[in-house]
């Protein structure tokens, strides 16, 4: 069902929101992909909190300004971004679509939009990267303690042009997902861990997740072809989390001291180095001092340390100690126009965008996903139009307040 919207691509109407579209989403995947993809760790509160942080701003909008010419663009990477919203990377995108992570590239490229590659996606950097021309991407970051898988990744991702590496900084463990290990998660064939299944230093195209006992650590061993070393490392990563991914598991050693400079000679000069996981003054001040290029406020969707502030709660003492020394960047909980506009007002560069893309795949493919950035950039254009703003420059703190439970209304 379809309305032409006016000047614009025709709605779908049965979908006008992101909650119709993890509605439709939900009815289209498999038990074990929904709850993979929809789940947080522990109790999920920190999940739920990252959205409904939102709720505790309102937005004073200003009136009589020519709102008749808005521009909701930013650059980044050198290029201009119809808005300051990108795709975060999320692994393993054939499971809600048979095209996966190149579907999403493609949307991505239609709304002019970056996007986050996972390194854990089921298709490979070069696949994602061609027939995007020159369009921003950035590639997701597991530095693996095998410093070989993660050098050959990056040499590869400089070769076909991604922007930046997001080297990700809150998993040195896996978080806790009760379902995936009732569920004993498994990547289904034919789907492979796309980027490393031509590694010939190991043989990391096969996943099992839900795995955090020694004996699903043996049942793995059964499947697998890999050394000793190999299930060394497994039998000392089992019980610190429910995933397990051949060599290229957590690693749990990752430091700033020896980590991000190594990071920086291998991707410099092509590629920038950003730090995704930062929830904290203390280690933007380490990350500004450490020399990385920007930084992205996240807890990984409520996935990893549950309990962890909202990531919208943790913003403004991280944009604080940033100082402008480097971008902000937010993710978690995004759901609607308003939120992009709330996270900018509190200082945040840009925003990315996790579950809900992976919605859009799985509702209608390519479509999908270009549907859900479209429904994010228009509500957020409304939203800007509304309140008195311009430009994106023009979003500032002064066009919101904080509202706290009892309902007492403070200005920032
Ligand atoms: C199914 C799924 C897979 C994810 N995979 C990765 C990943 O491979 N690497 C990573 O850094 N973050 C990963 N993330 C976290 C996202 O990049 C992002 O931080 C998070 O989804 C943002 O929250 P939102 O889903 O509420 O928008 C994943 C998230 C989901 C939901
Ligand atoms: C393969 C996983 C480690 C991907 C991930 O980051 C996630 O599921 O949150």
């Amino acid at each position: 069902m379809a309305a032409q919207e006016k000047g614009g691509k025709p709605h779908d109407l049965n979908c006008l929101t992101i909650a119709e579209l993890a509605k439709h989403a939900e009815l289209r995947m498999v038990k074990q992909t929904r709850d993979y993809y929809n789940e947080g760790a522990d109790s999920g509160s920190t999940l739920l909190e990252n959205s409904t942080a939102y709720s505790k701003y309102r937005i004073r909008p200003r009136v009589l300004r020519d709102m008749s010419l808005i521009d909701t663009s930013v650059s980044i990477w050198g290029a201009r971004n119809s808005v300051p919203i990108g795709v975060a990377p999320t692994a393993m995108q054939c499971l809600a679509h048979p095209d996966g992570e190149v579907a999403t590239a493609k949307a991505c490229k239609e709304a002019g939009v970056t996007m986050g590659l996972s390194s854990f996606a089921t298709s490979t950097l070069e696949d994602v990267a061609s027939g995007l021309n020159g369009h921003p991407l950035v590639l997701q970051l597991y530095l693996f303690e095998e410093r070989e898988h993660s050098r050959k990744l990056i040499q590869r991702a400089k070769k076909a042009g991604y922007k930046a590496v997001f080297l990700t900084v809150d998993t040195p463990m896996l978080g806790r997902r009760n379902m995936e290990i009732r569920n004993q998660f498994e990547l289904p064939k034919p789907y492979k861990i796309a980027n490393f299944v031509d590694d010939s230093t190991s043989s990391a195209s096969e996943m099992v997740m839900g795995g955090s006992t020694p004996e699903s650590v043996q049942g793995e061993e059964k499947k697998s072809t890999s050394t000793k070393g190999y299930y060394d490392r497994k039998i000392r990563q089992a019980p610190t989390g429910p995933i397990t991914f051949h060599t290229h598991a957590p690693n749990p050693t990752l430091s700033w001291e020896r980590d991000i400079g190594w990071l920086k000679e291998q991707c410099s000069p092509e590629m920038e180095v950003w730090v995704k996981g930062i929830a904290t003054a203390e280690d933007t001040y380490l990350a500004v001092r450490h020399g990385v290029d920007g930084i992205v406020v996240s807890n990984h969707g409520g996935r990893q340390l549950n309990g962890a502030l909202a990531t919208l709660d943790a913003l403004p003492e991280i944009v604080e100690a940033a100082k402008g020394r480097i971008p902000v960047h937010v993710d978690g909980g995004i759901r609607h126009g308003t939120d992009v506009f709330k996270a900018v007002a509190l200082g945040a560069d840009f925003v990315w965008i996790g579950r809900p893309v992976l919605w859009g795949l799985a509702y209608k493919g390519q479509e999908g996903v270009e549907l859900c950035l479209r429904l994010l950039s228009d509500e957020f254009r409304l939203c800007m139009g509304l309140a008195g703003t311009v430009k994106v420059e023009d979003i500032t703190k002064e066009y919101l307040v904080k509202i706290d439970k009892s309902g007492f209304i403070s200005r920032l």
